[in-house]
């Protein structure tokens, strides 16, 4: 690894957390936009959505510099869970409830990729079909090697997984696929669909935003020991280095040696 990823820990969530974010994410929507016209943005579920409509919603303040021009935003789900989009278990459906459906109306709505609904027993055709949509969004196949999201937000599981990418998973050595299946997820639902580290890493940035007391082991482990640099979490750590930042509180952080601490604002 060349530089180590920033983990920023914030005394409080909504006054602190939540607004650090929101920078952060405006200046991957402002370069993005500057460099292709749209921001590509990928999503897990998990707590990460609550905290995002915290950073997101209200879209703007009134300035020019604090717009969330969510016109420009292609939303993709990180992971997502092979149940109907009106199920409870579905990251689509929280997402949809935390923040998405709270976008002001009169404002133009971003474009969302969801999994098909034809073939949810199918947890490989539905990673399959998903591919096919990031194909056609990032280009033909043969043409782009790794579909390259501008900002990528992710959760960390009490055992370092991210994504639904699991702790030793043979899922973690695939190096072609953009979008993977798992049908023995041990997080319940079982049939669930994943980006590939590779994809994960080929991102612009990668964010993940980790908080509460029940966080603070397993950050422990990733920051501090070999076995967690070779957690999920940790290889992102590993593979993607200074362009992956932690949003956390201190309840997560408490005794964590930070590689690198700091304030976005
Ligand atoms: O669909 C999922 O299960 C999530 O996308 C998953 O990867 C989540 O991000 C982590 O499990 C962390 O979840 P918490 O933030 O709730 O701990």
């Amino acid at each position: 690894m060349g530089r180590p990823p920033n983990l920023y820990s914030f005394a409080d969530i909504d006054s602190d957390l939540a607004p650090n974010l929101r920078k952060y994410v405006l200046d991957q929507q402002n370069e993005a936009c500057k460099r292709h016209g749209v921001f590509r943005i990928a999503v897990s579920g998990g707590s990460l959505p609550k905290t995002l409509a915290k950073a997101l919603l209200p879209p703007s303040n009134g300035s020019e510099e604090d717009k969330v021009d969510f016109s420009k935003w292609q939303i993709f789900y990180a992971d997502e869970r092979c149940v109907p989009l009106n199920h409870e278990d579905s990251n689509h459906k929280l997402v949809q409830e935390e923040w998405l459906n709270k976008i002001p109306k009169e404002m133009a709505q971003p474009e969302v990729f969801t999994i098909s609904e034809e073939h949810l027993d199918d947890a490989q055709e539905t990673a399959d079909e998903y591919e096919q949509k990031l194909v056609s969004v990032f280009a033909a196949r043969d043409s782009v090697k790794l579909p390259l999201f501008d900002l990528i937000l992710l959760g960390c599981g009490p055992d370092g997984h991210t994504c639904s990418l699991f702790p030793d998973h043979p899922l973690l050595r695939e190096q072609d696929a953009w979008v993977l299946s798992i049908s023995d997820s041990p997080k319940p639902p079982a049939k669930r669909i994943t980006l590939s580290l590779p994809v994960v890493l080929a991102a612009a940035k990668v964010g993940f935003v980790a908080t509460g007391g029940g966080k603070k082991d397993v950050l422990k482990k990733i920051f501090e020991t070999e076995e967690g640099s070779k957690l999920p979490c940790g290889l992102v750590n590993e593979g993607g280095g200074e362009k992956v930042s932690w949003f956390c509180d201190q309840a997560a952080t408490e005794g964590v040696s930070f590689p690198r601490r700091g304030s976005v604002i």
